[in-house]
């Protein structure tokens, strides 16, 4: 039988696993706070946003949410991130991308101060992680990393593939299964859009992460029977559904589980869990920021 990997349900653990980091942080004075920054009018940013901003209130976490005009200049934005540098109730500051394209992105993610960057997107949290000291590992692959260790997915010496190399899941995702620790150890390909034989890597992969962002892009019959499959897509595609769209995966569900072993759906698998690790870092950055040391799950 083909195991259905619960992402609510990892990320509900995690959550709760976080109560503790929280009060003992309360009971020195210190409420973490997590600012969310949206300069877009893109209504899946905003459901993800708010998404965001509910978790926090669920674990007793401080939100502050700052919407900024679209069509504002890219100094607004600036002027946005150094207040919000500059406040000691602030711990985290999560910018939602995209961003405009009058925005310089690159610009964004290094105004963000590194001890508040709790995506791990500064340049200067990316060499950390990389060279294996991570302050926060990015939400979605550290996510990945939790999901395969609840469901005791071996990485260690396993073959795995990930299939994209974005710089928000695909690279750091490689870098954690590549590292000499806990839930690395994986002899890991990345595959992407110039890959000339997706389907022969796929067919040797245990554990295949599908971040390609392209439709139902990996099918059952590329997949290696008992194989763990980590569906990242979240594709809005048109459908006959009260809001007139449906998601879907970048892996076609109905076919790969009947050959994986273990799988995750799209909803309620990889999202949920992005959105716990975010609140696990902003827990991390006020422990740090306040000098309180924290338990974190
Ligand atoms: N600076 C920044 N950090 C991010 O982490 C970031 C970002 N920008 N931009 C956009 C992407 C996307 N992202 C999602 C996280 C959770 C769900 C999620 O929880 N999805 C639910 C359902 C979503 C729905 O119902 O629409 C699920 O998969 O079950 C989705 C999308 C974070 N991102």
């Amino acid at each position: 039988m083909t195991d259905i990997i619960d992402g609510n349900e990892v990320a509900a653990e995690v959550r709760a696993g976080l109560a503790d980091g929280i009060e003992t942080l309360k009971a020195e004075g210190t409420t973490p706070g997590l600012a969310t920054v949206l300069m877009s009018d893109d209504p899946a940013s905003e459901t993800y946003v708010s998404m965001k901003q509910r978790d926090c209130e669920e674990v007793g976490i401080n939100g502050i949410h700052v919407e900024i005009d679209a069509g504002a200049s890219a100094e607004k934005l600036f002027d946005t991130i150094d207040d919000l540098n500059a406040d000691e109730d602030v711990h985290g500051i999560l910018v939602q991308m995209p961003v405009p394209k009058h925005v310089d992105k690159r610009r964004v993610l290094r105004a963000i101060k590194p001890v508040k960057d709790v995506d791990g997107f500064h340049p200067e949290n990316v060499g950390r992680m990389v060279a294996g000291n991570a302050l926060y590992k990015p939400c979605t692959p550290h996510g990945i990393q939790k999901l395969l260790e609840a469901y005791d997915v071996e990485t260690e010496g396993a073959e795995a593939v990930v299939v994209g190399r974005s710089d928000i899941v695909g690279k750091p995702m490689t870098n954690l299964l590549i590292q000499k620790a806990p839930m690395g150890n994986a002899t890991t390909t990345v595959c992407h859009s110039r890959t000339q034989d997706l389907e022969g890597h796929l067919r040797e992969a245990d554990i295949v992460v599908a971040a390609a962002g392209v439709p139902e892009l990996v099918t059952g019959d590329m997949l290696k029977e008992g194989s763990t499959v980590i569906d990242v897509g979240i594709n809005r595609v048109d459908a006959d559904t009260e809001k007139g769209y449906e998601l879907v995966g970048d892996v076609e569900f109905e076919s790969a589980k009947e050959v994986a072993g273990k799988i995750t759906p799209v909803p309620g698998g990889v999202g949920p869990m992005t959105r716990a690790m975010l609140l696990y870092n902003t827990v991390k950055a006020a422990g740090i920021q306040s000098d309180v040391t924290v338990n974190l799950p």
